[in-house]
């Protein structure tokens, strides 16, 4: 079985010293429970460096928030993905609804990202998610598709071997508004499904060993019950991960689905 993930979304927040201070707190903790669960987190870019430094030989990673789909030249402020490769980062997220939506990143934008990370032998986290105003119209499922498709037509099916899908309800990022277990069940299951559905022969379908994590306004209180779900393979965490218990608390919900599973 695949290990679950949790990615912590730094957004932008920290600073030299606090970003120390997280990780002083949190690397003894999560180091014990990485026999479970792979863990890695996001810093803005300009602290990439020093929490890939601090995370060297701990086992959990560090991932970008972003990141160019070009490779090189003239795109002032952008960063590449052979550049975060050097860094030693692990993933990139792409497809955030708050680049999709304050920076106006297409879907064909955040495909060509997709396969930036993957050729630099980085691992993409896409996110994917749907407005409220678009679940209210009953939208959720076609524009998670179309959010699928669009890196299905830039790199093929087989893209989502290396890859990782976070389903994030835009409006329940940073709202405190969870999405309900059915909801969230649904729309994994209808994730898997729709990716099996473009998938030629059993073999070359992906779905099933995709990792596929929930973000959204996640926290210690209600990650156990988000995480028991059987579609659920891990969480994308954004203000809860900036708190060393909660993020520790959080982890250790992950963890325990997997002891769950084990002893079963
Ligand atoms: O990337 C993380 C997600 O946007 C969730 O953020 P949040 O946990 O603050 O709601």
């Amino acid at each position: 079985m695949t290990k679950p993930l949790l990615i912590g979304n730094w957004k932008m927040n920290g600073s030299l010293q606090l970003n120390q201070e997280l990780l002083h707190r949190l690397i003894p903790k999560l180091q014990q429970l990485q026999k479970h669960i792979d863990i890695a987190v996001c810093p803005p870019s300009p602290y990439l460096f020093q929490v890939c430094d601090a995370l060297a030989c701990t086992g959990i990673v560090t991932g970008a928030q972003t990141v160019s789909e070009h490779a090189s030249g003239a795109h002032t402020g952008e960063v590449s993905a052979s550049m975060l490769s050097e860094l030693k980062c692990r993933y990139a997220l792409v497809g955030h609804s708050e680049r999709r939506l304050k920076y106006a990143e297409s879907s064909t934008a955040v495909a060509a990202k997709f396969e930036a990370v993957q050729n630099a032998g980085m691992m993409p986290v896409l996110c994917v998610g749907e407005t409220f105003e678009e679940r209210e119209a009953g939208q959720t499922r076609q524009v998670i598709e179309q959010q699928l498709q669009a890196v299905i037509d830039r790199v093929g099916l087989a893209g989502f071997e290396q890859g990782v899908v976070a389903y994030e309800p835009v409006w329940a990022i940073g709202t405190g508004e969870v999405a309900q277990a059915l909801q969230i069940e649904s729309v994994h299951q209808a994730i898997r499904t729709f990716l099996s559905s473009c998938a030629p022969s059993r073999k070359e379908d992906p779905s099933q060993r995709l990792r596929i994590v929930y973000g959204g306004s996640v926290n210690s209180s209600n990650a156990a019950e988000i995480f028991n779900l059987a579609e659920v393979n891990g969480g994308l965490i954004g203000g809860a991960s900036l708190k060393a218990d909660e993020f520790i608390q959080i982890s250790e919900s992950l963890a325990e689905t997997v002891d769950t599973l084990v002893s079963e």
